[in-house]
């Protein structure tokens, strides 16, 4: 699937940067037009992958380049005003070649979180292409600012785009790291997960040919209906035959061929499984999801149409849902077999209900205390008796 990215505030901007990085080591090329866009000029110079043309500095005349301090609104307003830059910055961006547009941005912060949704409603004025947003919820140890930005970006983004997908930070969060080095991690494991995602609708040059080849237009009719998304992933390592080694993933049967179609059968089911009932990029109840994709990756020979029909069925039975559709992504020289699941149109999921209920405290915390303020303000600097004076 070929993608015009936006990578909009700091975290948008770093993902987007990993994906040109990604797409440059696998030759995927997923990322045909790549912009990154942002308040803080620090911010788009650490970046290493977007060419310098197509970063853009926003609400210059209203922050001078430091960022709008996790204020959103500040945020959606100065895109709004800018707004013209940033079109025209995607005007060289040959439409007729991308599959869709994709919005990368972190939810809690200021730039991208209120800043995204205004893009997607532009580009959706202009465009006929699919836009998609890649949100990024922070983690509940952020606090409530963060919690109340992203609850109410989210709601915003739902609303503007033809579909949200969305990671939790909290879900990936490792006790003892770095924020940094966290984070690092965290972006690798978005790009790995929605870089396959997205490269399945893109054959490879020369490549082979799958049994069942999944393409941009099943990833595009899974996602359309809007609403919510989320993923899942698992893999297992295989052995290459060349080194003398048996395969782990084929099993140790060897010569039985009839064994071995039945064995690889099971694991891509267990697989599915795996990716299904594991760390979804937003924790959510799989049942009652409204649409589902199911993408088996790896060289060919590991991957049967047998084992990818049996794991959509599952899907189906988990799901609820009739509209599941599934096929496989050849990669000769991976490593390893893969499954990434797409489900699309969730509607049970705590963690968001959560979040709100967070935000919503931290709302009312922070009206109450800005009534407040001017009499606490005057309690503190009068005197009480009227005794003083200012000096002017
Ligand atoms: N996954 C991931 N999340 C990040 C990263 N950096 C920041 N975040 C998340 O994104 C939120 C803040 O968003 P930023 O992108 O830093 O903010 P911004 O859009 O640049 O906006 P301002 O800094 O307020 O101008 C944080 O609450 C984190 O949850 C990152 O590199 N990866």
């Amino acid at each position: 699937m070929k993608l015009a990215m936006i990578g909009y505030g700091q975290a948008g901007g770093k993902i987007l940067d990993k994906f040109l990085e990604y797409d440059q080591r696998h030759g995927s090329n997923i990322v045909r037009a790549a912009l990154a866009v942002n308040t803080a000029k620090a911010d788009l110079m650490g970046l290493q992958h977007v060419p310098e043309e197509n970063r853009v500095l926003v609400g210059q005349s209203r922050v001078k380049g430091h960022g709008v301090g996790a204020d959103n609104e500040l945020g959606a307003e100065v895109a709004e005003e800018d707004i013209d830059e940033v079109m025209s910055a995607m005007d060289d961006v040959p439409a007729h070649e991308v599959d869709a547009f994709l919005i990368i941005a972190g939810m809690g912060g200021g730039s991208g979180s209120g800043g995204g949704p205004v893009v997607a409603r532009h580009l959706k004025r202009i465009y006929t292409e699919p836009v998609y947003a890649l949100g990024v919820l922070p983690s509940s140890d952020e606090g409530g600012i963060y919690t109340l930005n992203a609850a109410r970006s989210f709601q915003t983004f739902v609303r503007e785009t033809d579909n949200l997908l969305v990671f939790d930070n909290d879900n990936w969060r490792n006790a003892g790291e770095s924020m940094q080095g966290g984070y690092d991690a965290i972006n690798q494991e978005i790009v790995d997960r929605f870089g396959l995602l997205f490269g399945a609708g893109e054959v490879e040059h020369g490549g082979e040919v799958a049994e069942s080849v999944v393409d941009s237009s099943e990833i595009i009719n899974t996602l359309s209906g809007g609403g919510v998304s989320t993923v899942g992933y698992a893999s297992e390592t295989i052995e290459r035959e060349d080194t003398g080694l048996l395969s782990r993933f084929r099993g140790n049967g060897g010569g039985d061929d009839s064994l071995d179609a039945a064995q690889t059968t099971n694991r891509v089911t267990s697989l599915v499984r795996k990716a299904t009932l594991g760390r979804l990029t937003l924790p959510c109840e799989v049942n009652g999801v409204e649409r589902g994709l199911l993408v088996m990756a790896g060289p060919s020979k590991y991957l049967n149409r047998k084992g990818i029909e049996r794991g959509r069925k599952w899907m189906e039975e988990q799901t609820g849902s009739m509209e599941v559709r599934g096929g496989d992504y050849p990669l000769r020289s991976a490593g390893e077999v893969s499954s990434i699941v797409l489900l699309s149109g969730v509607t049970d999921c705590a963690r968001i209900k959560q979040l709100q209920q967070v935000a919503i405290e931290a709302q009312d915390n922070i009206d109450e205390i800005r009534d407040e303020s001017d009499h606490n303000l005057d309690n503190l600097v009068n005197d009480g008796q009227d005794e003083l004076e200012p000096l002017f």
